[in-house]
């Protein structure tokens, strides 16, 4: 089981992931509306401290190519797009794509599937971030295919392991539901205990 946790942003949320080694980091770039907001140099030096075994996710919202290539600059090994998405950065020559989801946009799931840029899928609730769970039998009749099967959307160390049962992704990912209890970054002990979860969990 692949395990995310998204949105860090400081030097201590560096500290718990390579402490807690899951599969992904994500960082979220180019969209100042969220809390979880970093400028391109702050994400280039967190980068630069990350566990080397830890893949990095520019984590984004309807990116242009231009964005793109800066997330390449800064050493990210993937790019994860929400919103719309044009061809250009689709097949952009920088990064491969997780494509995420979210509960409202589920028909166009087949046109991504054939695109070799595309070596994941995040399928999230509305509200990207938000802490909010969606109704998981809407993945049900979903193809399964050699590409990521990622869940998110208001998981927590206490859900995790019920969402994995239910779904049977090939990975999670949290943000919120790891986050100290002031919201101001990620809390080690459940980071700690979510991925214990998660990995625990046989699906
Ligand atoms: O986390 C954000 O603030 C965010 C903002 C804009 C686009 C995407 C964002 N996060 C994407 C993620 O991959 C989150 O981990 C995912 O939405 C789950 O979040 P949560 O429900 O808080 O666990």
């Amino acid at each position: 089981m692949k395990v995310k946790i998204c949105g860090i942003t400081s030097a201590e949320d560096i500290k718990i992931v390579n402490a807690c080694k899951p599969d992904f980091a994500g960082f979220v770039m180019f969209f100042p509306k969220s809390k979880r907001n970093i400028f391109p140099e702050t994400a280039k030096s967190l980068i630069e401290t990350l566990d080397k075994n830890v893949l990095s996710v520019a984590v984004t919202v309807s990116p242009t190519l231009e964005q793109v290539k800066t997330a390449y600059d800064c050493g990210f090994d993937y790019i994860q797009i929400h919103g719309e998405v044009g061809e250009d950065v689709l097949s952009n020559p920088y990064l491969k794509v997780i494509r995420a989801f979210n509960v409202s946009d589920l028909e166009k799931f087949d046109e991504y599937r054939m695109n070799p840029n595309i070596v994941g899928y995040v399928f999230d609730a509305h509200e990207p971030g938000s802490g909010k769970i969606f109704d998981w039998t809407m993945l049900e009749n979903l193809p399964r295919d050699d590409k990521l099967f990622m869940l998110a959307g208001g998981l927590n160390p206490e859900t995790v392991a019920k969402a994995v049962k239910a779904v049977k992704p090939d990975g999670v990912d949290v943000s919120s539901g790891v986050e100290n209890s002031n919201g101001s970054g990620k809390d080690f002990e459940k980071v700690k205990k979510f991925i214990l979860s998660a990995r625990s969990e046989k699906c």
